[in-house]
């Protein structure tokens, strides 16, 4: 079976996508795309926030996401084609991921959407499952981190929390892609002291 590679190579070798995903629950890769794609999203993600185009993210689905800055205090800005060039290649490999993730695990994942994700220093996600009570469409949740340098002292760490195995916390590393279930890995992020940018994404299948 073979393992999620497209810039690097996977944090834990050999492990496959089925092992991962299926038995673990979760997967991490380091070196998801280049240097440099990262500092060209890095950059993006830091004007869209100048410009005013983030917006405070809100919990629940539907049209009017409530703001609930106790539960979650990051801001957000969605991802669309056409949007520059480096967001279109970031879509590109993940368009790539969801053909793999068909082949070898049979999800039948039709869609992905994903935004920026900016925390500010003192911000964090209370833990939560990323499957909403009226849509259970999103299937496979990724975040890829943007961040240089990142230091434990930082905090931010992605914690994930398996069933019936102790929790992983993953430092948001400029390069470092997480993946899991959505609708069964617990996870949340700690409170960030360093500006903390990513990418969040969902495949999602068929209602
Ligand atoms: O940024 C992360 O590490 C996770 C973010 C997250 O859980 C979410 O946006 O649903
Ligand atoms: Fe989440």
């Amino acid at each position: 079976m073979p393992a999620i590679s497209f810039d690097g190579s996977l944090a834990v070798p050999g492990l496959s996508i089925v092992d991962g995903l299926c038995q673990a629950g979760w997967l991490m890769q380091e070196h998801f795309i280049s240097p440099e794609l990262s500092r060209q999203l890095a950059a993006e993600c830091v004007q869209s926030m100048l410009s005013g185009k983030m917006k405070g993210a809100g919990v629940g689905s539907g049209h009017a996401p409530l703001l609930q800055p106790d539960i979650r205090g990051d801001h957000i800005e969605w991802l669309e084609i056409g949007r520059s060039e480096a967001c279109d290649r970031y879509l590109a490999h993940m368009e790539t991921l969801r053909c793999m993730l068909n082949r070898e695990l049979f999800l039948g994942l039709e869609e992905y959407e994903s935004h920026f994700a900016l925390y500010a220093p003192g911000a964090f996600y209370r833990a939560h499952l990323d499957r909403f009570r009226d849509d259970d469409k999103r299937t496979v949740s990724v975040v890829l981190y943007l961040n240089d340098d990142w230091l434990p002292e930082h905090g931010g760490a992605l914690r994930l929390h398996p069933q019936g195995a102790p929790v992983v916390d993953i430092l948001p590393q400029a390069g470092r892609m997480a993946m899991f279930m959505s609708g069964e890995m617990l996870h949340e992020v700690l409170p960030t002291a360093r500006q903390r940018l990513s990418i969040a994404g969902w495949f999602r299948r068929r209602a």
